[in-house]
Protein backbone atom coordinates (compact mmCIF):
# COMPACT_ATOMS: atom_id res chain seq x y z
CA UNK A 1 0.00 0.00 0.00
CA UNK A 2 2.84 2.18 0.62
CA UNK A 3 4.84 1.57 -2.22
CA UNK A 4 1.62 1.86 -4.44
CA UNK A 5 1.27 5.52 -2.73
CA UNK A 6 4.84 6.36 -3.38
CA UNK A 7 4.06 5.09 -7.08
CA UNK A 8 1.31 7.64 -7.29
CA UNK A 9 3.47 10.94 -6.79
CA UNK A 10 5.61 10.70 -10.47
CA UNK A 11 2.20 8.99 -11.46
CA UNK A 12 0.68 12.23 -10.79
CA UNK A 13 3.28 14.57 -11.81
CA UNK A 14 3.67 13.07 -15.23
CA UNK A 15 0.14 13.05 -15.86
CA UNK A 16 0.05 16.41 -14.73
CA UNK A 17 3.03 17.67 -16.84
CA UNK A 18 1.00 15.61 -20.00
CA UNK A 19 -1.95 17.72 -19.34
CA UNK A 20 0.21 21.09 -19.49
CA UNK A 21 2.05 19.90 -22.57
CA UNK A 22 -1.33 19.11 -24.50
CA UNK A 23 -3.06 21.82 -22.86
CA UNK A 24 -0.62 24.82 -23.69
CA UNK A 25 -0.21 22.99 -27.19
CA UNK A 26 -3.64 23.29 -28.05
CA UNK A 27 -3.95 27.19 -26.49
CA UNK A 28 -0.46 28.08 -28.38
CA UNK A 29 -2.43 26.86 -31.35
CA UNK A 30 -5.34 28.56 -31.31
CA UNK A 31 -3.25 31.97 -30.62
CA UNK A 32 -1.06 31.35 -33.80
CA UNK A 33 -4.16 31.44 -35.77
CA UNK A 34 -5.85 34.35 -33.82
CA UNK A 35 -5.94 37.17 -36.41
CA UNK A 36 -6.38 39.84 -34.54
CA UNK A 37 -4.17 42.96 -34.93
CA UNK A 38 -3.86 43.28 -31.42
CA UNK A 39 -3.13 40.93 -29.35
CA UNK A 40 -1.11 39.58 -26.21
CA UNK A 41 2.34 37.47 -27.79
CA UNK A 42 1.62 33.54 -27.95
CA UNK A 43 2.10 31.42 -24.84
CA UNK A 44 4.91 28.96 -26.06
CA UNK A 45 3.84 25.34 -25.39
CA UNK A 46 5.35 23.86 -22.34
CA UNK A 47 5.37 20.64 -20.03
CA UNK A 48 6.51 21.64 -16.81
CA UNK A 49 3.54 23.36 -14.93
CA UNK A 50 4.65 26.93 -12.91
CA UNK A 51 8.19 26.31 -13.20
CA UNK A 52 7.47 26.12 -17.25
CA UNK A 53 10.22 27.57 -19.58
CA UNK A 54 13.07 27.72 -16.47
CA UNK A 55 15.12 24.74 -17.70
CA UNK A 56 15.33 25.71 -21.21
CA UNK A 57 16.17 29.67 -20.48
CA UNK A 58 18.14 29.12 -17.86
CA UNK A 59 20.87 27.11 -19.89
CA UNK A 60 24.65 28.12 -19.47
CA UNK A 61 25.32 29.14 -23.09
CA UNK A 62 24.82 32.40 -24.53
CA UNK A 63 21.92 33.18 -27.48
CA UNK A 64 21.12 29.18 -26.78
CA UNK A 65 17.93 29.32 -25.99
CA UNK A 66 16.76 32.28 -28.43
CA UNK A 67 18.40 30.21 -31.21
CA UNK A 68 16.83 27.10 -30.55
CA UNK A 69 13.37 29.08 -30.14
CA UNK A 70 13.53 31.01 -33.24
CA UNK A 71 14.76 28.10 -35.37
CA UNK A 72 10.81 26.84 -35.05
CA UNK A 73 9.33 29.99 -34.30
CA UNK A 74 8.96 33.11 -36.31
CA UNK A 75 10.44 36.14 -35.37
CA UNK A 76 7.54 37.70 -37.54
CA UNK A 77 5.42 37.07 -34.70
CA UNK A 78 6.63 40.36 -33.25
CA UNK A 79 7.24 38.61 -29.75
CA UNK A 80 6.10 35.49 -27.70
CA UNK A 81 5.08 34.84 -23.72
CA UNK A 82 7.21 32.41 -22.18
CA UNK A 83 6.32 31.03 -18.51
CA UNK A 84 9.25 31.14 -15.93
CA UNK A 85 8.76 30.01 -12.29
CA UNK A 86 5.03 31.32 -11.94
CA UNK A 87 6.17 34.82 -13.92
CA UNK A 88 4.50 35.60 -17.27
CA UNK A 89 7.25 37.17 -19.41
CA UNK A 90 6.27 39.12 -22.82
CA UNK A 91 9.90 38.49 -24.98
CA UNK A 92 10.15 41.47 -26.95
CA UNK A 93 11.65 40.75 -30.64
CA UNK A 94 10.27 42.86 -33.17
CA UNK A 95 13.19 46.13 -33.19
CA UNK A 96 10.10 48.42 -33.27
CA UNK A 97 8.35 47.04 -30.16
CA UNK A 98 11.56 47.02 -27.92
CA UNK A 99 12.24 50.53 -28.76
CA UNK A 100 8.65 51.29 -27.84
CA UNK A 101 9.20 49.57 -24.71
CA UNK A 102 12.70 51.20 -23.86
CA UNK A 103 10.26 54.17 -24.32
CA UNK A 104 7.43 53.90 -22.33
CA UNK A 105 6.64 56.68 -19.64
CA UNK A 106 7.60 55.52 -16.25
CA UNK A 107 4.38 54.56 -14.92
CA UNK A 108 3.72 52.08 -17.53
CA UNK A 109 6.86 50.18 -17.65
CA UNK A 110 10.26 50.66 -15.83
CA UNK A 111 13.30 48.48 -14.74
CA UNK A 112 12.87 49.32 -10.54
CA UNK A 113 11.94 45.52 -10.02
CA UNK A 114 15.06 44.56 -12.00
CA UNK A 115 17.67 47.35 -10.27
CA UNK A 116 16.38 45.56 -6.77
CA UNK A 117 16.80 42.24 -7.59
CA UNK A 118 20.07 42.92 -8.71
CA UNK A 119 21.13 45.30 -5.92
CA UNK A 120 19.30 42.74 -3.07
CA UNK A 121 19.57 39.61 -4.38
CA UNK A 122 22.88 39.84 -6.32
CA UNK A 123 24.64 42.28 -4.09
CA UNK A 124 23.26 41.45 -1.00
CA UNK A 125 21.26 45.10 -0.07
CA UNK A 126 18.95 44.33 2.69
CA UNK A 127 15.07 45.28 1.62
CA UNK A 128 14.89 47.57 4.51
CA UNK A 129 17.66 49.45 3.29
CA UNK A 130 16.83 49.65 -0.48
CA UNK A 131 12.84 51.10 0.86
CA UNK A 132 14.96 54.12 1.87
CA UNK A 133 16.44 54.18 -1.38
CA UNK A 134 13.51 53.44 -3.64
CA UNK A 135 12.03 56.50 -5.33
CA UNK A 136 13.52 59.59 -4.84
CA UNK A 137 16.61 58.43 -3.68
CA UNK A 138 16.85 56.29 -7.24
CA UNK A 139 15.65 59.36 -8.79
CA UNK A 140 18.58 61.18 -7.34
CA UNK A 141 21.22 58.42 -8.34
CA UNK A 142 19.83 58.71 -12.08
CA UNK A 143 20.66 63.03 -11.41
CA UNK A 144 24.17 62.14 -10.27
CA UNK A 145 24.73 59.55 -13.11
CA UNK A 146 23.73 62.06 -15.50
CA UNK A 147 25.92 64.63 -14.13
CA UNK A 148 29.66 63.34 -13.15
CA UNK A 149 29.22 60.28 -15.80
CA UNK A 150 27.51 60.61 -18.49
CA UNK A 151 27.61 64.71 -19.44
CA UNK A 152 30.93 65.40 -21.84
CA UNK A 153 32.16 67.00 -18.65
CA UNK A 154 31.90 64.38 -16.18
CA UNK A 155 32.90 61.82 -18.88
CA UNK A 156 35.86 63.91 -19.86
CA UNK A 157 37.18 64.37 -16.06
CA UNK A 158 36.78 60.37 -15.57
CA UNK A 159 38.29 59.66 -18.60
CA UNK A 160 41.38 61.73 -17.73
CA UNK A 161 41.70 60.03 -14.34
CA UNK A 162 41.54 56.14 -15.92
CA UNK A 163 44.00 57.48 -18.61
CA UNK A 164 46.48 58.57 -15.83
CA UNK A 165 46.05 55.03 -13.64
CA UNK A 166 46.49 52.80 -16.49
CA UNK A 167 49.30 54.57 -17.57
CA UNK A 168 51.07 53.85 -14.44
CA UNK A 169 50.32 50.19 -14.45
CA UNK A 170 51.64 49.71 -18.29
CA UNK A 171 54.26 51.27 -16.83
CA UNK A 172 55.33 48.65 -14.16
CA UNK A 173 54.22 46.29 -16.69
CA UNK A 174 57.16 48.14 -19.03
CA UNK A 175 59.37 48.03 -16.02
CA UNK A 176 59.07 44.22 -15.18
CA UNK A 177 59.50 43.06 -19.05
CA UNK A 178 62.77 45.38 -19.14
CA UNK A 179 64.02 43.80 -15.96
CA UNK A 180 64.26 40.39 -17.85
CA UNK A 181 60.91 38.98 -18.23
CA UNK A 182 60.98 36.81 -21.29
CA UNK A 183 63.83 36.98 -24.06
CA UNK A 184 64.39 40.60 -25.16
CA UNK A 185 63.91 40.16 -29.08
CA UNK A 186 60.72 38.17 -28.86
CA UNK A 187 59.24 39.20 -25.63
CA UNK A 188 57.24 37.03 -22.82
CA UNK A 189 54.28 35.13 -23.91
CA UNK A 190 51.54 36.21 -22.43
CA UNK A 191 47.44 35.00 -21.97
CA UNK A 192 46.23 38.55 -23.23
CA UNK A 193 42.92 38.52 -21.57
CA UNK A 194 43.78 38.09 -17.73
CA UNK A 195 47.22 40.24 -18.66
CA UNK A 196 44.82 43.05 -19.50
CA UNK A 197 42.54 42.40 -17.16
CA UNK A 198 45.57 42.80 -14.24
CA UNK A 199 46.06 46.66 -14.99
CA UNK A 200 42.62 47.49 -16.65
CA UNK A 201 41.04 46.67 -13.27
CA UNK A 202 43.22 48.39 -11.32
CA UNK A 203 43.08 51.47 -13.08
CA UNK A 204 39.54 51.83 -13.40
CA UNK A 205 38.40 51.14 -9.67
CA UNK A 206 41.20 53.36 -8.59
CA UNK A 207 40.06 56.11 -10.67
CA UNK A 208 36.18 55.54 -9.58
CA UNK A 209 37.05 54.84 -5.83
CA UNK A 210 40.12 55.58 -4.72
CA UNK A 211 43.34 54.56 -3.85
CA UNK A 212 42.63 53.40 -0.75
CA UNK A 213 40.38 50.06 -1.80
CA UNK A 214 42.84 48.12 -2.49
CA UNK A 215 44.83 49.21 0.66
CA UNK A 216 41.78 47.88 2.69
CA UNK A 217 40.79 45.57 0.44
CA UNK A 218 43.48 43.90 -1.60
CA UNK A 219 42.31 40.61 -2.86
CA UNK A 220 39.30 42.77 -4.19
CA UNK A 221 40.59 41.81 -8.13
CA UNK A 222 40.56 38.20 -7.72
CA UNK A 223 37.87 37.94 -5.60
CA UNK A 224 35.80 40.19 -8.04
CA UNK A 225 36.37 38.02 -11.00
CA UNK A 226 35.45 35.15 -9.44
CA UNK A 227 32.04 36.39 -8.19
CA UNK A 228 31.74 37.58 -11.64
CA UNK A 229 30.44 35.04 -13.78
CA UNK A 230 28.38 33.89 -10.57
CA UNK A 231 26.29 36.84 -10.24
CA UNK A 232 23.47 35.82 -12.43
CA UNK A 233 23.11 32.46 -10.28
CA UNK A 234 21.74 34.59 -7.52
CA UNK A 235 20.08 36.89 -9.89
CA UNK A 236 18.08 34.10 -10.99
CA UNK A 237 17.37 32.58 -7.50
CA UNK A 238 19.19 29.55 -7.46
CA UNK A 239 19.01 28.04 -4.14
CA UNK A 240 21.96 27.88 -1.82
CA UNK A 241 21.44 24.38 -1.95
CA UNK A 242 21.95 24.03 -5.13
CA UNK A 243 24.76 25.74 -5.47
CA UNK A 244 26.32 27.74 -2.55
CA UNK A 245 29.68 29.15 -3.71
CA UNK A 246 28.01 31.79 -5.36
CA UNK A 247 26.58 32.89 -1.96
CA UNK A 248 29.94 32.21 -0.63
CA UNK A 249 31.37 34.68 -3.25
CA UNK A 250 28.69 37.57 -2.36
CA UNK A 251 29.41 37.63 0.97
CA UNK A 252 33.06 37.29 0.54
CA UNK A 253 33.35 40.41 -1.88
CA UNK A 254 30.40 42.71 0.55
CA UNK A 255 32.76 42.04 3.81
CA UNK A 256 35.77 43.25 1.73
CA UNK A 257 33.56 46.50 0.37
CA UNK A 258 32.05 47.37 3.62
CA UNK A 259 35.72 47.34 5.36
CA UNK A 260 36.98 49.86 2.66
CA UNK A 261 33.73 51.97 2.97
CA UNK A 262 33.80 51.47 7.39
CA UNK A 263 37.55 52.46 7.10
CA UNK A 264 36.94 55.59 4.85
CA UNK A 265 34.57 56.57 7.28
CA UNK A 266 36.68 56.33 10.16
CA UNK A 267 39.63 58.19 8.27
CA UNK A 268 37.22 61.11 7.20
CA UNK A 269 35.60 61.55 10.55
CA UNK A 270 32.36 60.50 8.78
CA UNK A 271 32.44 63.02 6.00
CA UNK A 272 32.46 63.07 2.17
CA UNK A 273 34.80 66.08 0.45
CA UNK A 274 32.76 67.44 -1.95
CA UNK A 275 31.84 66.25 -5.34
CA UNK A 276 32.24 69.91 -6.70
CA UNK A 277 35.21 70.73 -5.22
CA UNK A 278 36.90 73.11 -7.51
CA UNK A 279 40.23 71.50 -8.98
CA UNK A 280 40.01 68.06 -6.74
CA UNK A 281 38.38 65.46 -10.17
CA UNK A 282 40.10 62.49 -8.01
CA UNK A 283 40.97 62.11 -4.31
CA UNK A 284 42.67 59.11 -2.44
CA UNK A 285 40.04 58.35 -0.46
CA UNK A 286 36.54 58.30 -1.94
CA UNK A 287 38.17 58.85 -5.72
CA UNK A 288 36.26 60.50 -8.24
CA UNK A 289 33.11 62.99 -7.83
CA UNK A 290 30.72 60.56 -9.13
CA UNK A 291 31.10 58.16 -6.27
CA UNK A 292 31.40 61.56 -3.64
CA UNK A 293 28.36 62.34 -4.95
CA UNK A 294 26.95 59.20 -4.83
CA UNK A 295 28.49 58.81 -1.38
CA UNK A 296 26.81 61.71 0.32
CA UNK A 297 23.49 61.09 -0.95
CA UNK A 298 23.33 57.07 0.03
CA UNK A 299 24.66 58.81 4.02
CA UNK A 300 21.84 61.80 3.21
CA UNK A 301 19.01 58.62 2.99
CA UNK A 302 20.79 57.09 6.11
CA UNK A 303 21.88 54.19 4.46
CA UNK A 304 23.78 51.83 6.15
CA UNK A 305 28.25 50.92 5.38
CA UNK A 306 26.89 47.24 4.59
CA UNK A 307 24.12 48.95 2.47
CA UNK A 308 26.61 51.19 0.67
CA UNK A 309 29.08 48.61 -0.24
CA UNK A 310 26.18 46.66 -2.16
CA UNK A 311 25.96 50.36 -3.82
CA UNK A 312 29.10 50.78 -4.77
CA UNK A 313 29.59 46.87 -5.72
CA UNK A 314 27.10 47.35 -8.46
CA UNK A 315 28.85 50.57 -9.57
CA UNK A 316 32.12 48.07 -9.87
CA UNK A 317 30.53 45.87 -11.53
CA UNK A 318 28.98 48.15 -14.13
CA UNK A 319 32.54 49.93 -14.63
CA UNK A 320 34.41 46.64 -15.17
CA UNK A 321 32.12 43.29 -16.02
CA UNK A 322 31.50 44.97 -19.09
CA UNK A 323 34.36 47.26 -20.26
CA UNK A 324 37.16 44.70 -19.42
CA UNK A 325 36.00 41.73 -21.41
CA UNK A 326 34.84 44.61 -24.34
CA UNK A 327 38.60 45.49 -24.37
CA UNK A 328 39.95 41.92 -24.72
CA UNK A 329 37.75 40.69 -27.59
CA UNK A 330 38.69 44.03 -29.33
CA UNK A 331 42.43 43.15 -28.77
CA UNK A 332 41.70 39.30 -29.75
CA UNK A 333 40.02 40.78 -32.85
CA UNK A 334 42.49 44.23 -34.04
CA UNK A 335 45.51 41.18 -33.27
CA UNK A 336 43.87 38.50 -35.27
CA UNK A 337 46.24 37.12 -38.44
CA UNK A 338 43.77 36.35 -40.48
CA UNK A 339 42.56 39.96 -41.19
CA UNK A 340 46.05 41.39 -41.12
CA UNK A 341 44.98 44.93 -42.18
CA UNK A 342 42.95 45.63 -39.37
CA UNK A 343 46.05 46.64 -36.86
CA UNK A 344 47.76 48.72 -39.16
CA UNK A 345 44.35 50.67 -39.15
CA UNK A 346 43.91 50.97 -35.98
CA UNK A 347 47.67 52.23 -35.11
CA UNK A 348 46.82 54.88 -37.69
CA UNK A 349 44.19 55.79 -35.62
CA UNK A 350 45.84 55.85 -32.85
CA UNK A 351 48.98 58.29 -34.02
CA UNK A 352 46.13 60.42 -35.57
CA UNK A 353 44.88 60.74 -31.57
CA UNK A 354 48.39 61.15 -30.50
CA UNK A 355 48.94 63.97 -32.99
CA UNK A 356 45.74 65.96 -31.92
CA UNK A 357 46.90 66.09 -28.42
CA UNK A 358 50.19 67.00 -29.18
CA UNK A 359 48.29 69.99 -31.52
CA UNK A 360 49.88 68.68 -34.58
CA UNK A 361 46.17 67.65 -35.98
CA UNK A 362 42.54 69.82 -35.90
CA UNK A 363 41.00 69.15 -32.48
CA UNK A 364 37.67 67.96 -33.31
CA UNK A 365 38.39 65.24 -36.40
CA UNK A 366 35.55 62.48 -37.53
CA UNK A 367 35.49 59.54 -34.92
CA UNK A 368 37.79 57.16 -35.28
CA UNK A 369 36.02 55.03 -37.93
CA UNK A 370 37.91 51.81 -37.87
CA UNK A 371 37.89 51.57 -34.35
CA UNK A 372 34.32 52.70 -34.13
CA UNK A 373 33.58 50.07 -36.06
CA UNK A 374 35.56 47.26 -34.64
CA UNK A 375 33.78 48.43 -30.99
CA UNK A 376 30.54 48.42 -32.57
CA UNK A 377 31.33 44.95 -34.03
CA UNK A 378 32.63 43.55 -30.37
CA UNK A 379 28.73 44.94 -29.11
CA UNK A 380 26.65 43.15 -31.53
CA UNK A 381 28.56 39.88 -31.45
CA UNK A 382 29.03 39.87 -27.46
CA UNK A 383 26.73 41.72 -25.55
CA UNK A 384 23.79 39.58 -24.42
CA UNK A 385 21.57 41.80 -22.20
CA UNK A 386 17.75 41.26 -21.03
CA UNK A 387 16.44 44.51 -21.32
CA UNK A 388 13.52 44.00 -18.50
CA UNK A 389 10.90 45.95 -17.99
CA UNK A 390 8.15 45.31 -15.31
CA UNK A 391 4.26 46.35 -16.72
CA UNK A 392 2.76 48.72 -14.55
CA UNK A 393 -0.66 49.82 -17.00
CA UNK A 394 -1.83 47.34 -19.74
CA UNK A 395 0.05 48.60 -23.00
CA UNK A 396 0.24 48.10 -27.11
CA UNK A 397 3.14 48.03 -28.45
CA UNK A 398 3.73 48.76 -32.32
CA UNK A 399 5.38 46.43 -34.57
CA UNK A 400 7.20 46.98 -37.85
CA UNK A 401 4.24 46.28 -40.18
CA UNK A 402 2.41 49.37 -38.84
CA UNK A 403 -0.93 47.10 -38.61
CA UNK A 404 -0.36 44.42 -35.92
CA UNK A 405 0.77 45.42 -31.87
CA UNK A 406 1.38 43.19 -28.85
CA UNK A 407 -0.82 43.75 -25.77
CA UNK A 408 0.95 43.64 -22.32
CA UNK A 409 -0.57 43.61 -19.60
CA UNK A 410 0.01 45.13 -16.23
CA UNK A 411 1.58 42.64 -14.46
CA UNK A 412 3.70 40.73 -16.23
CA UNK A 413 7.01 41.39 -17.04
CA UNK A 414 8.68 42.53 -20.48
CA UNK A 415 12.08 41.39 -21.87
CA UNK A 416 13.88 42.34 -24.71
CA UNK A 417 17.08 40.53 -25.58
CA UNK A 418 19.77 41.51 -27.44
CA UNK A 419 20.50 38.26 -28.85
CA UNK A 420 17.75 38.44 -30.75
CA UNK A 421 18.47 41.93 -32.39
CA UNK A 422 22.19 41.55 -32.40
CA UNK A 423 21.95 38.50 -34.52
CA UNK A 424 19.07 38.83 -36.87
CA UNK A 425 20.03 37.71 -40.21
CA UNK A 426 18.39 39.94 -41.90
CA UNK A 427 19.39 43.03 -39.73
CA UNK A 428 23.20 43.18 -41.28
CA UNK A 429 25.09 43.92 -44.27
CA UNK A 430 28.53 41.90 -44.48
CA UNK A 431 29.34 38.29 -43.18
CA UNK A 432 26.72 36.01 -41.62
CA UNK A 433 25.92 37.20 -38.35
CA UNK A 434 27.46 34.85 -36.23
CA UNK A 435 30.61 36.18 -37.58
CA UNK A 436 32.76 38.58 -36.56
CA UNK A 437 33.14 41.10 -39.18
CA UNK A 438 35.58 44.48 -38.42
CA UNK A 439 33.89 46.18 -41.88
CA UNK A 440 30.64 45.40 -40.89
CA UNK A 441 30.21 49.17 -39.81
CA UNK A 442 32.31 50.52 -42.11
CA UNK A 443 30.85 52.46 -45.59
CA UNK A 444 32.11 54.70 -48.20
CA UNK A 445 33.20 57.50 -47.13
CA UNK A 446 31.43 61.10 -48.50
CA UNK A 447 33.17 64.58 -48.67
CA UNK A 448 30.69 65.05 -45.50
CA UNK A 449 32.89 63.02 -43.72
CA UNK A 450 35.85 64.28 -44.40
CA UNK A 451 38.07 66.32 -41.74
CA UNK A 452 38.57 69.86 -41.56
CA UNK A 453 42.29 69.05 -41.91
CA UNK A 454 44.50 71.92 -42.37
CA UNK A 455 45.57 72.67 -45.73
CA UNK A 456 49.17 72.67 -45.28
CA UNK A 457 48.92 69.70 -42.75
CA UNK A 458 49.68 66.16 -44.44
CA UNK A 459 48.71 64.32 -42.07
CA UNK A 460 45.15 65.79 -41.75
CA UNK A 461 45.20 65.50 -45.34
CA UNK A 462 45.74 62.04 -45.28
CA UNK A 463 42.65 61.82 -42.66
CA UNK A 464 40.07 63.03 -45.31
CA UNK A 465 41.62 60.58 -47.88
CA UNK A 466 40.63 57.80 -45.81
CA UNK A 467 37.75 55.58 -48.25
CA UNK A 468 35.29 54.53 -45.48
CA UNK A 469 33.46 55.89 -42.33
CA UNK A 470 31.97 54.31 -39.55
CA UNK A 471 27.83 54.22 -39.55
CA UNK A 472 25.34 51.58 -37.92
CA UNK A 473 22.64 53.04 -40.74
CA UNK A 474 19.50 51.14 -40.54
CA UNK A 475 20.86 48.21 -38.19
CA UNK A 476 21.33 51.28 -35.23
CA UNK A 477 17.69 50.48 -34.29
CA UNK A 478 18.53 46.88 -33.74
CA UNK A 479 21.96 47.74 -31.80
CA UNK A 480 20.19 48.12 -28.44
CA UNK A 481 23.84 46.68 -25.73
CA UNK A 482 23.23 49.88 -23.72
CA UNK A 483 19.07 49.43 -23.52
CA UNK A 484 17.88 52.28 -23.98
CA UNK A 485 15.33 55.26 -22.67
CA UNK A 486 15.03 56.65 -19.12
CA UNK A 487 17.44 53.76 -17.72
CA UNK A 488 19.68 53.72 -20.50
CA UNK A 489 22.92 52.79 -19.68
CA UNK A 490 25.16 56.19 -18.29
CA UNK A 491 27.99 55.14 -18.72
CA UNK A 492 28.28 54.20 -22.43
CA UNK A 493 30.12 57.27 -23.13
CA UNK A 494 32.72 56.73 -20.84
CA UNK A 495 32.67 52.97 -21.83
CA UNK A 496 33.55 53.35 -25.03
CA UNK A 497 36.24 56.00 -24.30
CA UNK A 498 37.64 53.79 -21.52
CA UNK A 499 38.43 50.40 -24.11
CA UNK A 500 39.32 52.74 -26.82
CA UNK A 501 41.95 54.33 -24.25
CA UNK A 502 42.89 50.70 -22.59
CA UNK A 503 43.47 49.25 -25.83
CA UNK A 504 45.15 52.34 -27.54
CA UNK A 505 47.47 52.64 -24.52
CA UNK A 506 48.15 49.25 -24.92
CA UNK A 507 49.16 48.86 -28.55
CA UNK A 508 50.90 52.12 -28.03
CA UNK A 509 52.97 50.93 -25.16
CA UNK A 510 53.85 47.05 -26.54
CA UNK A 511 54.18 44.94 -29.55
CA UNK A 512 51.66 41.97 -29.61
CA UNK A 513 51.55 39.42 -31.56
CA UNK A 514 50.63 35.96 -32.09
CA UNK A 515 52.72 32.73 -30.70
CA UNK A 516 54.67 31.80 -34.21
CA UNK A 517 54.11 28.82 -35.00
CA UNK A 518 50.70 28.41 -32.48
CA UNK A 519 47.52 28.69 -34.10
CA UNK A 520 45.82 31.93 -33.22
CA UNK A 521 41.73 30.67 -32.36
CA UNK A 522 39.23 33.34 -30.99
CA UNK A 523 38.39 31.86 -28.11
CA UNK A 524 34.47 30.29 -27.47
CA UNK A 525 31.83 32.13 -25.15
CA UNK A 526 32.04 31.39 -21.44
CA UNK A 527 29.15 29.13 -20.23
CA UNK A 528 26.76 31.54 -18.79
CA UNK A 529 22.83 31.92 -18.42
CA UNK A 530 21.48 34.65 -20.83
CA UNK A 531 21.62 38.20 -19.61
CA UNK A 532 25.47 37.87 -18.78
CA UNK A 533 26.18 41.38 -20.22
CA UNK A 534 29.74 41.74 -22.61
CA UNK A 535 30.52 37.83 -23.04
CA UNK A 536 33.54 37.12 -21.09
CA UNK A 537 36.39 34.93 -22.82
CA UNK A 538 35.64 30.87 -22.33
CA UNK A 539 39.10 29.98 -23.25
CA UNK A 540 41.86 32.57 -23.96
CA UNK A 541 44.55 33.84 -26.36
CA UNK A 542 48.34 33.10 -26.02
CA UNK A 543 50.24 36.50 -27.13
CA UNK A 544 53.79 37.44 -27.44
CA UNK A 545 54.07 40.97 -25.95
CA UNK A 546 56.95 42.95 -25.95
CA UNK A 547 57.73 46.34 -24.88
CA UNK A 548 57.33 49.05 -27.66
CA UNK A 549 60.25 51.10 -28.74
CA UNK A 550 59.55 54.84 -27.11
CA UNK A 551 56.10 53.94 -25.50
CA UNK A 552 54.33 56.18 -23.47
CA UNK A 553 56.95 55.50 -20.46
CA UNK A 554 59.08 57.77 -22.89
CA UNK A 555 56.66 60.20 -23.48
CA UNK A 556 55.12 62.98 -21.63
CA UNK A 557 51.81 61.80 -19.17
CA UNK A 558 48.18 62.03 -20.88
CA UNK A 559 49.45 61.12 -24.35
CA UNK A 560 45.94 59.18 -24.96
CA UNK A 561 42.81 60.08 -23.33
C1 LIG B 1 30.40 47.83 -22.83
C2 LIG B 1 30.07 48.29 -21.67
C3 LIG B 1 28.68 48.38 -21.10
C4 LIG B 1 27.50 47.79 -21.50
C5 LIG B 1 27.27 46.84 -22.66
C6 LIG B 1 26.47 48.24 -20.57
C7 LIG B 1 25.13 47.87 -20.65
C8 LIG B 1 24.14 48.31 -19.78
C9 LIG B 1 22.73 47.96 -19.88
C10 LIG B 1 22.13 47.05 -20.93
C11 LIG B 1 22.07 48.57 -18.87
C12 LIG B 1 20.56 48.51 -18.58
C13 LIG B 1 19.87 49.56 -19.45
C14 LIG B 1 18.36 49.49 -19.50
O1 LIG B 1 17.73 48.83 -18.66
O2 LIG B 1 17.78 50.10 -20.42
C15 LIG B 1 23.06 49.30 -18.10
C16 LIG B 1 22.78 50.02 -16.96
C17 LIG B 1 23.73 50.69 -16.24
N1 LIG B 1 25.06 50.87 -16.58
FE1 LIG B 1 26.02 50.08 -18.18
N2 LIG B 1 27.03 49.08 -19.65
C18 LIG B 1 28.37 49.19 -19.93
C19 LIG B 1 29.31 49.93 -19.25
C20 LIG B 1 29.03 50.69 -18.14
C21 LIG B 1 30.01 51.47 -17.42
C22 LIG B 1 31.49 51.55 -17.77
C23 LIG B 1 29.34 52.07 -16.37
C24 LIG B 1 29.85 52.97 -15.29
C25 LIG B 1 30.98 53.48 -15.24
C26 LIG B 1 27.94 51.67 -16.46
C27 LIG B 1 26.97 52.07 -15.58
C28 LIG B 1 25.65 51.65 -15.61
C29 LIG B 1 24.66 51.98 -14.59
C30 LIG B 1 24.92 52.80 -13.31
C31 LIG B 1 23.46 51.38 -14.98
C32 LIG B 1 22.12 51.38 -14.22
C33 LIG B 1 21.20 52.49 -14.65
C34 LIG B 1 19.93 52.49 -13.75
O3 LIG B 1 20.03 52.92 -12.62
O4 LIG B 1 18.91 52.03 -14.19
N3 LIG B 1 27.80 50.84 -17.54
N4 LIG B 1 24.30 49.14 -18.69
Amino acid sequence: MGFQALLMVPLGFAALCLFTFLRTNLLYQIAIRDKRNEKVPPILPHTIPWLGHVFGFLTPAPGRFFRKLLSWYSREHGGASMKLAGRDVRLIFSTTAVQALMKAKTDVANSDTMIKDMICKGLGLSGQEYAKYVGHGRHLEHEISNKYLLRPTGADVLVRSFSRFMKAGIMEESTRLASGAGDSKTGEALILFPWLRSFMFKASATSFFGEHLFKEYPGLMSDFWEFEPMFLDLLFGVPKFVNSVPHTLQQKVHRGMTAWVEANDRAMGDKVPSPDAPDVDWEPRWGSRLVRAREALFKSLGISAAGRASFELGMMFALNANAVPASGWLLIHILDPRTPDILPRIMEEIQEAVDRRAGLRPAHPPQPAAAAGMFHEVLRLYVDVLITRGVYQDMKLPTEDGQRKLLLKKGTVAMAPSYVNHYDPNGYAGAPVDEFDGERFLVPANDSDEAPGHPDDEKAAKVSRKPYAFSLGAAGAKMIPFGGGRTMCPGRVFAKREVFTAVALVLLNFELAPIAGEAYKIPPHLPSYSGTGVISHGGDVKVQVKRRAGGAQQRKPSVVS
